[in-house]
């Protein structure tokens, strides 16, 4: 049985200011991380202001971010070794716009995944297919080769406790959701990938989130899906009541 999990994606939203207040606002509603687990991914520069006001509640912490050295001449970079020390989660990686805007290649994602579970975090691992090549029918092929290219070299176990996010980049910010039916097939291919790159226990076990344009009104649909075991929340994981009414789905 897969835990649910629910990641906001504050992306380059908030300050540390705004994010103690978030926190103290909607950590007292969380369900138990048994039954779904909350994430949020903030900046590296709110991360500490969110480890500090979600300590002793059920929000788990993620970066937007890491580079896939421990340390070193990185200029600007942040170190995956640190985050583990202050007391992070899970780290995205491989989100649409950190392949648009800052050229990471599937290389580069699959490093990173690797320096991840060295340093003792989990992944949140992101694909997603864009318009152009939806409508050129090569959506599933696409996707499935970004999982195939992330998950290289990683250890079934490690895959097996990694999250997966299928997010269609037309669908990220734009109002316009997936179905429920278009987020379920392109996630049931994820899953089908990661079965016949390890086998069935480890694809059983792997979680898909969706993403793109989930907000309260259409997390349930999207949750009773089989193959959708969570939500990358972007604008909709900005406000406390609607992050709560999208972490209590099943209330
Ligand atoms: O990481 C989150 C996604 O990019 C979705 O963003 P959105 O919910 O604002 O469409």
């Amino acid at each position: 049985m897969r835990t649910p999990i629910i990641a906001g994606n504050w992306k380059m939203n908030m300050n540390p200011e705004q994010t103690a207040e978030f926190v103290k606002a909607v950590k007292n509603d969380l369900p138990a991380t048994s039954k779904v687990e909350s994430v949020i991914a903030a900046p590296a520069v709110d991360l500490p202001a969110l480890l500090e006001a979600a300590k002793g509640s059920e929000l788990k912490v993620a970066a937007e971010n890491c580079y896939f050295e421990d340390e070193g001449a990185f200029t600007g970079e942040t170190s995956p070794k640190v985050l583990k020390e202050m007391g992070v989660d899970y780290v995205v990686i491989g989100h649409s716009e950190r392949r648009d805007y800052f050229h990471e290649t599937d290389e580069d994602i699959n490093k990173k995944a690797h320096a991840i579970f060295k340093n003792g975090l989990l992944p949140i691992i992101c694909c997603g297919e864009s318009l152009e090549t939806r409508e050129a029918g090569k959506a599933e092929e696409w996707v499935a080769g970004q999982v195939t290219a992330a998950l290289k070299d990683l250890s079934g176990d490690q895959v097996a406790s990694s999250v997966i996010a299928y997010e269609p980049i037309w669908a990220i910010g734009t109002g316009k959701t997936a179905s429920s039916d278009q987020a379920e097939e392109i996630c049931a291919v994820v899953r089908k990938t990661v079965a016949k790159l390890y086998d069935e226990t480890v694809a059983d076990k792997v979680r898909i989130q969706y993403g793109g344009s989930v907000k309260p009104a259409n997390v349930k649909d999207l949750m009773s899906k089989e193959n959708i075991d969570g939500g990358l929340v972007g604008g909709a994981s900005l406000v406390p009541e609607s992050y709560l009414a999208l972490v209590n789905f099943n209330k």
